[in-house]
């Protein structure tokens, strides 16, 4: 069947950044369903023509080497433009006049990707069902939203019941980029399709997790943006909480959207809910040294822009074993990873580890950028009595197999095209994930919030967030991947 996306915010950062580019290397890869067109909607005025010469620039850019002339000419052919204003009814009435002459009123399947800012993704979907664009008379219909899915609980929610007015929820697919990544959807391979990690991956075994999502980037010119959001919003409601769900959830009965997903929501929903002491206690914010004289930024501003929190997960697997998120702007390299730490050995027999503390047992899974996974084990020193000392057995990505990895919207672009809604974020899920940041906004906009503490840039955030750990009597694992 003929596919169509239409991608509502065309002339945006967004389109021609990620999602031209990710659509094209899925041409050129030969895994775009046969006759995939892609008709762009935003106000500006383009032609056909000029969007497609805006988008021939844009993706030579940022596909890099990738980029191959001849492929995207004939993949620019089945790229259309039709200007029209998301406030604007008779707008919509014309995009359905062109998607049915353009698909020649055959059945085809449709997605609709919004890609503008947030506050028109309820309108754009009112829009959507007004002129019957999201009827599934003549295909299927979905809708892609990207993120991010409210401010707070409310607002998603009541986001919700406005997409839902016109689309079920079947039909709606909640983008979490960090889902499209390989080397998280092979956190689940990992778990799933060995047997000699899950039978350890429990209270019995592991001390504690720690997710670090670390950027060395700063807030460059999105202060308006940031200055409403920080850090909680724009990356614990979201990729932080997916890779808590991924690494905390247990094996769904079969590799499909709802058992993956409802597995995951149980996670969140096992979260402890935050007390007013576990609010002071055991959540942390920073800001980094800098971020006050970022242009559009509030000279008193009180932006997060690393934060660091304890959850714990009541439930069977996880009980007593605390969960350690944190993520910053500004920090001291690009790398997120998830740290799993093993208890130490009941017993120590060897004096080398008595007189000293021996690092036990860790298994780091490296996110990005230096994708792959080490095991991190005790090794006996040659020729030194029984002297021991930290060795690893390495997994890396880009010496195991060749070719680059993709970007992460190629995956989720095919996903959405082919309707396979498992690393989509369903209404649930969303919801619960505000339920979680919410006190944690709540309590940090009273009178009563913790210290904002400052950070210099290119460290690992706030020295005191060291020291928040070190009282817990455990340490961050502040190490920069090696890059080859
Ligand atoms: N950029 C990124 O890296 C990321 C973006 N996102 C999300 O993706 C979304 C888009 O972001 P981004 O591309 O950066 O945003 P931009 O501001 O660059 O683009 C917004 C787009 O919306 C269009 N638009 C604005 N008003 C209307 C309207 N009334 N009717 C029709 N179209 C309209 C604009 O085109 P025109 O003015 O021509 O109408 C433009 O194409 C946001 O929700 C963002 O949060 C998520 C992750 C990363
Ligand atoms: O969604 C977002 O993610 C990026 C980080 O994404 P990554 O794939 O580069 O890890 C972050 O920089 C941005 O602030 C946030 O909006």
């Amino acid at each position: 069947m003929p596919h169509t996306i239409v991608i509502f915010g065309a002339s945006g950062d967004l389109t021609k950044r990620k999602l031209v580019p990710a659509l094209y290397q899925l041409h050129r890869k030969g895994r775009l369903p046969e006759e995939t067109r892609v008709v762009g909607f935003s106000r500006t005025e383009f032609s056909h023509d000029q969007w497609r010469e805006a988008l021939t620039e844009s993706t030579e850019k940022f596909a890099g080497k990738k980029f191959e002339r001849e492929t995207w000419d004939e993949f620019a052919k089945s790229i259309y433009y039709h200007p029209g204003d998301i406030g604007n009814r008779d707008d919509f009435v014309t995009l359905s006049e062109f998607l049915d002459e353009l698909e020649g009123k055959v059945e085809s399947e449709r997605v609709y990707y919004l890609s503008t800012a947030p506050r028109f993704y309820g309108p754009a979907a009112e829009m959507l069902g007004a002129v019957g664009l999201s009827m599934e008379n003549n295909g299927p219909r979905r809708i892609v939203i990207e993120k991010p899915f409210g401010t707070d609980g409310e607002s998603a929610s009541k986001l919700n019941d406005v997409v839902h007015s016109v689309f079920n929820e079947q039909q709606v697919y909640r983008i979490d980029h960090y889902l499209g990544k390989e080397t998280v959807q092979n956190l689940m391979i990992l778990r799933f399709a060995n047997s000699i990690f899950e039978p350890i991956w429990n209270r019995n075994y592991i001390d504690h997790v720690q997710i670090t999502v670390a950027e060395e980037v700063d807030i460059g010119s999105r202060a308006g943006y940031y200055e409403t959001s920080g850090i909680i919003r724009d990356m614990f409601q979201n990729h932080i909480l997916q890779l808590l769900m991924i690494t905390a959830m247990e094996a769904p009965i079969r590799y499909a959207a709802d058992p993956v997903r409802d597995e995951k929501v149980k996670v969140l929903h096992a979260v402890r809910p935050m007390t007013e002491e576990m609010l002071t206690a055991d959540t942390f914010r920073g800001q980094y040294d800098g971020y006050l004289n970022e242009k559009d930024v509030a000279s008193d501003s009180q932006t997060a822009t690393f934060a660091a929190m304890k959850l714990w997960i009541d439930n069977w697997r996880w009980q007593g074993v605390p969960f350690y998120l944190r993520s910053g702007k500004a920090m001291s390299c690009r790398t997120t990873q998830i740290v799993i730490q093993f208890r130490e050995p009941p017993h120590m027999l060897f004096d080398s580890c008595k007189t000293r503390r021996c690092e036990s047992n860790r298994l780091v899974i490296q996110v990005q950028p230096a994708e792959g996974i080490q095991m991190h084990f005790q090794t006996k020193v040659p020729d030194a009595g029984m002297r021991m000392r930290q060795t690893d057995l390495d997994f890396r990505y880009d010496r195991e197999f060749h070719g680059v990895m993709p970007e992460a919207y190629e995956r989720l672009l095919l996903d959405a095209l082919e309707g396979d809604a498992s690393l989509f974020a369903r209404a649930d899920e969303v919801e619960a994930a505000w339920a979680i940041c919410d006190p944690i906004l709540n309590h940090w906009a009273t009178k009563s919030q913790p210290p904002v503490y400052t950070y210099e840039r290119g460290f690992w955030g706030p020295m005191e967030s060291t020291e928040w750990m070190r009282e817990t009597g455990r340490e961050w694992f502040d190490t920069c991947p090696v890059l080859q």
